[in-house]
């Protein structure tokens, strides 16, 4: 990073006033009266609610509008194990998207766990405050058993951005870059790099989009995971493939789509110039890239390249997902977040650039025009339609499947952030 950008940065957290986010009052609380009824003696009457029908938390408090976005802070983006701490400008940066984006209201918790379980312990005991909890740069393998157990103890949807959101922008992504190199997802060859959270769900949804295992080649720090390895863990274990490729270098030649979430300068323009005509690179690792998308373009500028990150064009970041996700999900009350629901993302997710993106996104980026092809093939985090149409794809998913404790919203499709309480 310049030493502008880091000292912008800096500045732009620290100024006027520490921190990204704060706590806003709803209700008057002015007057004798007010107060009576905002605390003693009114705050009673709600307390005796809930307590004879838990269900009315979703009317008298502000559960149904509110994330726990909760992180232990042992991979915070590629930056590694820092600890609980040092996740809290992310897990604040992941709140202001929430608000901004879907008018979502956002609790970061930065939990110090000894070990999964003691993790596990604190956000069941504390799942009850929120509508919905989004787990966030927990590291692998620890993340797929600690997601896989908080669904089943808590009810209300847990989600592992970094796994599902991930995957889900890019499948969306992926999707749009193979129309536009013209190859089909079941030819295609894939290397990914980086076996965590993100690789091994995006290589997941991938399968199920219709990629082929045989032709993905997943790596971690040790180079391909093949068959003939007796070092992987259960997550790892279950993308190996029978090859004698055990090198990047190896495993490049000929692929047509790159998948990067790993760590910076992975990809040598030496390995994108091996790879196959009209490549797809998505070096997706946050802040510093895989490579940088001007040296991959001058390698080969036949590929379609995006990143992780909002100064480079095909931005593939999971805020285009979890603000519009938790959106969907808290407004049918869904239980949790399924299959059905992640492929209804992606799908609404691709469609959008086929559209004319409205002004307010052109003036944001320069002005310049956004045309579907190689340089859009994602919308940009600000788009105002993600609101209407990702939320409203996850929530008809979440009644389809019989996940939803309340029907489609009548209020549906969502046009702005004005119209998220259809009752006031
Ligand atoms: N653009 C986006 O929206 C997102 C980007 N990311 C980025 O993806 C990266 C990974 O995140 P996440 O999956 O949560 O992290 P994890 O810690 O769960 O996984 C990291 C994986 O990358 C592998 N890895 C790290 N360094 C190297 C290396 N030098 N060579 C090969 N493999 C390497 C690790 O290998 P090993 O298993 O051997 O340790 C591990 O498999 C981060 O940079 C993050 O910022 C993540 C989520 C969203
Ligand atoms: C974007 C994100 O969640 C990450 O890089 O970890
Ligand atoms: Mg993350």
């Amino acid at each position: 990073m310049s030493e502008d950008l880091r000292t912008a940065a800096l500045e732009y957290h620290a100024k006027p006033r520490p921190g990204k986010i704060s706590v806003e009052v709803t209700k008057p609380a002015a007057t004798s009266r007010d107060l009576s009824l905002a605390y003693s003696p009114g705050v009673a009457e709600p307390v005796r609610e809930i307590a004879r029908e838990p269900e009315l938390a979703y009317r008298f408090t502000a559960k149904g509008n509110l994330v726990a976005v909760i992180s232990d802070g042992t991979a915070i983006l590629g930056l590694g194990n820092l600890g609980a701490l040092a996740s809290k400008p992310v897990m604040e940066g992941k709140g202001i998207l929430f608000k901004l984006f879907a008018g979502i209201d956002v609790f970061d918790i930065e939990v110090d766990a000894e070990d999964s379980q003691a993790f596990i312990d604190t956000v069941v005991r504390i799942h009850r405050t929120f509508g919905g909890i989004n787990l966030e740069d927990i590291r692998a393998p620890e993340c797929f058993e600690i997601e896989r157990i908080l669904k089943e103890q808590c009810d209300v949807p847990v989600f592992h951005d970094d796994q599902h959101g991930t995957a889900i922008v890019v499948g969306a992504g992926l999707i749009n870059a193979l129309e536009i190199q013209k190859k089909r997802i079941e030819d295609i060859k894939v290397v990914c790099v980086g076996a965590g959270a993100a690789g091994v769900a995006s290589v997941r949804l991938l399968i199920e989009m219709g990629a082929r295992k045989e032709n993905i080649l997943v790596l971690d720090r040790k180079g391909v995971i093949h068959s003939r390895r007796d070092d992987l863990n259960q997550y790892k274990a279950a993308l190996a493939n029978d090859t004698d490729k055990r090198t990047l270098n190896d495993a490049v030649e000929d692929a047509d789509v790159f998948i990067g979430v790993s760590g910076p300068d992975m990809l040598t323009p030496e390995m994108v110039k091996k790879m196959a005509p009209r490549p797809i690179i998505f070096a997706l690792a946050n802040p510093d890239p895989e490579i940088r998308p001007e040296v991959a373009k001058a390698a080969r500028p036949d590929a379609i390249v995006a990143t992780g990150r909002s100064d480079f064009p095909n931005q593939v970041n999971n805020v285009l997902c979890f603000p519009y996700m938790f959106r969907g999900a808290l407004d049918v009350r869904s239980t949790s977040i399924t299959e059905e629901m992640k492929i209804a993302a992606v799908h609404a997710i691709a469609e959008l650039v086929r559209e004319a993106p409205p002004q307010e996104v052109l003036d944001a980026y320069g002005g310049e025009p956004l045309t579907f092809g190689a340089d859009y093939i994602i919308p940009k985090p600000n788009d105002p339609r993600l609101l209407g149409r990702v939320s409203s794809a996850v929530a008809r998913a979440a009644v389809d499947c019989g996940v939803a404790r309340k029907g489609y919203p009548s209020h549906y499709p969502l046009s702005s952030l004005d119209e998220i309480f259809p009752e006031l």
